[in-house]
Formats: structure tokens, C-alpha cells, sequence
């Protein structure tokens, strides 16, 4: 126990409500007193503690701690309720690390099916888009210490009905709803309200809305309006006077650029336009001046991030790499935090798609086993021995697919087989299934959505390779790591970040962003550190390189305490600090969201 003079030390910084002592100290500080913290309780702002102390030898003052900030994150994906990539695993696994140090969070998202855990609030909303009047209705669950929030109208459940690895944007790949404009100015909308109007009750820290106190997390183009709405309906008005916008960009490849017209969809008043404006120098979906919402949403915004540092200096460096919005991006700056991942889905440990679990004391047992399953599942032959390399994303021009699909040949008579799985435009699709009509006992392309096969994948496989023309941040190669599996990635955004060259896995250097062609110099990079990776394979530098990638902690708990960092910069009121707080019962069962 502390000595008494250390314990109230500080009190001089505390007020009194109520006859309660208020004081605004995070919990190390108290820990230091060696005051011992009792029941978190709610109280306006953040999370409360009751702390007992002992005085002069006696058990005797009560004091309230408060923490925190009132986070409402936004996103058309939050996983795993519904994903087509890594922003919903972004919106699945960053709320819940921050909600264990302290913050009450919320995410609000579309429901885009009947989820069987999320329940009617039955609070009903009227809302404009374009020039119709539609009701949204909230659905809400608890989970892992988040509020989340699911938004109900016809526009995202009829369209995608549960199918939201590849329906949540359009009917197939490449193709947007006509809609969707309308689709996320609802969004925006509803989750603006949902602060204000949901009387939430779900844990014993926190209870009531959480009020006007509050900032909101954008990502990406989809909620863009959420600053513009801010400012033109609530601060307008005298509402929401402190609430702030940190806008995260997760891909700047895709911005929501509409014809100029379509402003008038949006219900903002004129003076907004001009933050939408745009000069396209491409050609879809019209030529010429358009409407660009990441635009509108980067400027009016407080605060703008991005999934890397690297990407962060990307971004600013030129008009290929900044998708034309490094100019504005200039002006704002752009601030870089790297993604963590779900650490509990993806562990060698616990993970429920292989028989084999295993760390970094079995893995070099365990890893020939997996392999051979993996191998036997796809129909390759079964050889521990020959080295396996995985590619798993969206096949979009992004990713590389294409260029590794280029690459192939060149490598393919090595001793060596690839298995690559993968959805999106059709044309890259045929090129899977191309590899493996021609290469039969070499090569597989399965070309679904499988989760299943996506962990035998990152568990069986000795390498990961990632050839993408650009990369925010990137989660495969994360995911990856933990399993000993070593990546093999293009030097762009958070691969650099996260992969070191001979350490933890191997750098190709950085590809041609240029997404129509594909340029000869890359496919050579690729199979010069191909063939430089399986010179490696099997040797006690291979060894080395799988503990390294096992050792590092790529949780949420880092990212999380940056976020935290970033966001009380806002300066929100009330805001405070969190405390270093553990996840609430990450694997318990009613945590596990059952769509
Ligand atoms: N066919 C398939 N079957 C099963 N699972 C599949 C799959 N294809 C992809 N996945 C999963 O989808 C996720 C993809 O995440 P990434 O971050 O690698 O890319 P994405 O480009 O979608 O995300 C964007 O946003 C994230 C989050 O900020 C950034 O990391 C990234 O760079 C940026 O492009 C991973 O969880 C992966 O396992
Ligand atoms: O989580 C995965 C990614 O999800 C989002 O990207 C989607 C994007 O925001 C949508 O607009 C759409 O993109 C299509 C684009 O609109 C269309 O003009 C054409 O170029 O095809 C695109 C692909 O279909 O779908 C994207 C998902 O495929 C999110 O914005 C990204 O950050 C995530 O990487």
C-alpha cells in the first residue's frame, strides 16, 4: 500500500458533484496510490470508477474516476456480420480495443440480413433521401464491449439478404447499385441520430444515449456526408457543438465520384459543394466534373487518417499514388496508424479450421500436416516436402492477381506448388481457373469466398505472397504471420510497415500502380524473390524467420492506444484518456456474432 501523503495526491485536481469527489485521474494513477478500484459506473462521459482508498490506515473515502470518450464508428462493413474485405475487419476488431480501454463505443452499420443476435429496438427514425421521406428502424446486440448498431430499411436488406461477401456494393463485382448514394446517405443519417436517440442499457458501466458528447469515426467514401450532415443539421442548430469527425481512408482507390449533378440528391446546402467538386481524369462513371464524396469527406472532416504511415506519405506523393487527392490530402495532412488484427480468430492455437493446432514450440511438427490436409482439400498431391505458397484476396487489379497469374510460369517448374483463392471481376477469376487446367499437379485457383480454406490456407502454407500494385495496410500478411506462414510482399503502404526484408518475410519492391497493364519489370520481380524465398525454404535462416513472425504482437492493443491517441486530440468534451484495460471475454460464446 502506498503511503497516505501518495494517495490523495490528487485530489487537488478533483471537484465534487453531488457530494461524490470527481477527479480526473486515469487508472495508473490510482494504481500508483495504491487506492484499490472498485465498480465501473456509468457517469455522462467515459467510465467511472468507484475507488475505495485507505486513508491513515483507514478504508474510509469514495472516489469517481472518470476516462474515456464516447466513440461512434461508421462503416458499410463491420465483421462478421458482414465483410467483403478488411474494412470489416477493421469495424469488427478496433471497436472492441477500444471499448476495453475504457471508451464507450458504438458502431453503426446497414443490416443487411435478419442477424439473429441483433434485436428491434423498435426506435423508428424518418429520414430524407433524395427527395423521398424513408423510416429506418435500429436494430442493436452487445458484443465483445460494443454497441453494435445495425441500420433496417429495404435498400440494404432486400439487395444483399445475407450475402454480404459479395453483395454489398452491386449485384456482382465491379457493378455499384444505382442507388448507393442514396443507400449511404441513410447511413450517415441514421447513425448521426443513433447517439442521440438510442437509450442503451447494455452493460453495467454505461447507460442512457450516449449524448452529443461525441466523435464519430468515418471510413471510407460510404460515410463521407457524416461532417457535412454535422454541420448542416445538428451545429447549425446548437446541437452537437463539441462532436467531432475523424475520417479514415481504407482504400483511396475507390472514392464514390457521381455525375455533378447528384449533388442535389444529397440535401446539403449549397455552400458544401464546392467540397465535392471534382475534375475527373478518368472516365467513369461520367467524364468531366463530377461529384467526389472521400472529397468532401477528407475536407470536411477534423481529422483525417489512413491504415499505415507508409500509405500515410503515399498518399501526399503524387497524383498516381494520391488517386488525384494528394493535393487535397497536402492541405489536411493525413495521419497513419497501422491495423491490427483479430488475434483471436487467427491463432494456431484455437483455430477451429484446423485439426492440427500448434505455436511457435510445434510449429515446424505441426505446419507438414496441416500441409498435407490443405493439399489433400484442394486435390494437389499430398508432399509435405515441396514448399507451398498461398495468395488469398480480392481479385481486383489492386491485389496483383493478375501479375502473379503472369508470374507463374516462369516460377512453376521449381519445386514448388501455389494455391491461390480469391473473388471479384470475372476476367481474373477465369485467369484461376486457367492456372490450374494448365498446371494440374502445380497450381490451384479456387475462386469463392471460403473462410475455411483461407485459414488451412495461412496455416498450411509455408508462404504468403501479396503482389499488390498498392496497399493501404493490408491483413493477410498479419494474419499470416502468427502461423509461421512467411509472407512474400510488394514494397508499398502497410506491407512495408509490417514485413521486414529477411527478418520476418521477404520485399519484391514496389510495382507499377499503373492498374490497365501489366508491367513486364514486376512479373520479374516476382520470380526473382520467389526463387530467392525458396532458396531460403528449408534452411535454419527459413527457421528463424517463422519464430520471428510468431513472436510479434499484431493485436488491436497497439493500434488501439494510437487511435485513442489521435481521437482525444479533437478535443471533444469531456474527453479523457483510457486505461490499459484487457478485452471483455473475447471468446466467451455470447460474444460470438451469429449471423
Ligand atoms: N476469398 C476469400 N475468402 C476468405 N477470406 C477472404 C477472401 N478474400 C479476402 N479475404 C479476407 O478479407 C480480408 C482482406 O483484408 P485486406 O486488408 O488484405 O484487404 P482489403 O483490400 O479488402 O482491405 C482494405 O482495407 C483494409 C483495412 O483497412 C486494409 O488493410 C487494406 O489494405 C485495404 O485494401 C482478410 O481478412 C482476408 O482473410
Ligand atoms: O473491405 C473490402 C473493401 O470494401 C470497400 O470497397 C468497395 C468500394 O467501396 C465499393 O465502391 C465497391 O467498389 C467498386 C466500385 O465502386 C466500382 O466503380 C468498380 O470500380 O468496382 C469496384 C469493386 O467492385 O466495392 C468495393 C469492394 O469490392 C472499401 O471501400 C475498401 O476500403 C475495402 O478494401
Amino acid at each position: 500500500m502506498a503511503t497516505a501523503a501518495s494517495t490523495w495526491n490528487f485530489m487537488t485536481r478533483s471537484s465534487s458533484a453531488n457530494g461524490v469527489a470527481i477527479i480526473s485521474v486515469n487508472r495508473r494513477e490510482v494504481k500508483a496510490s495504491g487506492l484499490s478500484i472498485g465498480k465501473r459506473q456509468h457517469q455522462g462521459v467515459g467510465v467511472v470508477y468507484n475507488a475505495i482508498g485507505a486513508r491513515n490506515g483507514k478504508n474510509s473515502r469514495k472516489l469517481v474516476i472518470m476516462c474515456g470518450m464516447n466513440l461512434v464508428f461508421v462503416g458499410a462493413e463491420v465483421g462478421p456480420w458482414s465483410k467483403t474485405g478488411g474494412l470489416g475487419d477493421v469495424l469488427g476488431g478496433l471497436p472492441p480495443a477500444m471499448a476495453a480501454n475504457g471508451h464507450r463505443v458504438m458502431t453503426v452499420s446497414p443490416r443487411y440480413d435478419q442477424y439473429k443476435d441483433a434485436w428491434d429496438t423498435e426506435v423508428e427514425l424518418e429520414l430524407k433521401a433524395g427527395d423521398n421521406t424513408e423510416k429506418v428502424r435500429f436494430f442493436h446486440c452487445y458484443k465483445r464491449g460494443v454497441d453494435r448498431v445495425f441500420v433496417d430499411h429495404p435498400m440494404f436488406l432486400e439487395k444483399v439478404w445475407g450475402k454480404t461477401t459479395s453483395k454489398i456494393y452491386g449485384p456482382i463485382a465491379g457493378i455499384d447499385y444505382q442507388d448507393n448514394q442514396l443507400r449511404f446517405s441513410l447511413l450517415c443519417q441514421a447513425a448521426l441520430e443513433a447517439p442521440r436517440v438510442l437509450n442503451l442499457n447494455s452493460s453495467e458501466y454505461f447507460s442512457g444515449p450516449y449524448g452529443e458528447d461525441v466523435v464519430f469515426i468515418a471510413n471510407d467514401w460510404h460515410t463521407a456526408l457524416i461532417p457535412c450532415y454535422l454541420k448542416s443539421m445538428y451545429q447549425s442548430r446548437g446541437m452537437y457543438i463539441s462532436a467531432k469527425v475523424a475520417y479514415c481512408i481504407h482504400n483511396i482507390a475507390y472514392q464514390g465520384r457521381f455525375a455533378f449533378s447528384d449533388f442535389a440528391l444529397l440535401n446539403l446546402p449549397e455552400e458544401f459543394k464546392s467540397s465535392f467538386d471534382f475534375i475527373d481524369g478518368y472516365d467513369k462513371p461520367v467524364k468531366g466534373r463530377k461529384i467526389n464524396w472521400m472529397k468532401a469527406g477528407i475536407l470536411e472532416s477534423h481529422k483525417v487518417l489512413t491504415v499505415s504511415p507508409y500509405y500515410a506519405q503515399e498518399l501526399v506523393s503524387g497524383p498516381d499514388k494520391g488517386v488525384e487527392l494528394d493535393n487535397i490530402l497536402r492541405k489536411t495532412c493525413v495521419h497513419g496508424i497501422v491495423n491490427g488484427m483479430d488475434v483471436q480468430e487467427w491463432n494456431p492455437m484455437t483455430d477451429k479450421y484446423t485439426s492440427v493446432k500448434f505455436d511457435a514450440t510445434t510449429v515446424m511438427s505441426a505446419k507438414p500436416l496441416i500441409k498435407e490436409a490443405l493439399q489433400a482439400e484442394v486435390g494437389l498431391p499430398v508432399d509435405k516436402k515441396i514448399p507451398v505458397i498461398g495468395f488469398i484476396g480480392r481479385l481486383e487489379e489492386q491485389k496483383g492477381s493478375d501479375i502473379l497469374a503472369a508470374a507463374i510460369p516462369e516460377f512453376i517448374g521449381s519445386n514448388v506448388q501455389i494455391i491461390v483463392l480469391g473473388t471479384g471481376k470475372k476476367a481474373m477469376e477465369k485467369q484461376l481457373d486457367d492456372l490450374e487446367t494448365e498446371y494440374p499437379l502445380k497450381a490451384r485457383g479456387v475462386a469463392k469466398f471460403n473462410v475455411k480454406l483461407a485459414h488451412m490456407i495461412i496455416a498450411g502454407a509455408d508462404f504468403i505472397i501479396v503482389p499488390s500494385r498498392f496497399e493501404p495496410c493490408g491483413l493477410i500478411q498479419l494474419q499470416a504471420m502468427p502461423y509461421g506462414c512467411v509472407p512474400i510482399v510488394a514494397s508499398t503502404g502497410g506491407l512495408v510497415d509490417t514485413v521486414k526484408e529477411g527478418y520476418t518475410g521477404f520485399q519484391m519492391g514496389a510495382f507499377n500502380v499503373e492498374c490497365e497493364t501489366v508491367d513486364p519489370a514486376d512479373v520479374s520481380a516476382i520470380v526473382k524473390t520467389v526463387t530467392r524465398a525458396l532458396a531460403v525454404y528449408g534452411t535454419p535462416a527459413f527457421s528463424e524467420m517463422i519464430q520471428n513472425c510468431m513472436a510479434q504482437e499484431l493485436s488491436w492493443k497497439k493500434p488501439a492506444k494510437k487511435w485513442e491517441e489521435a481521437l482525444l486530440s479533437l478535443g471533444v468534451e469531456g474527453s479523457q484518456a483510457g486505461i490499459d484495460g484487457e478485452e471483455i471475454a473475447p471468446l466467451a460464446k455470447e460474444n460470438v456474432a451469429t449471423p
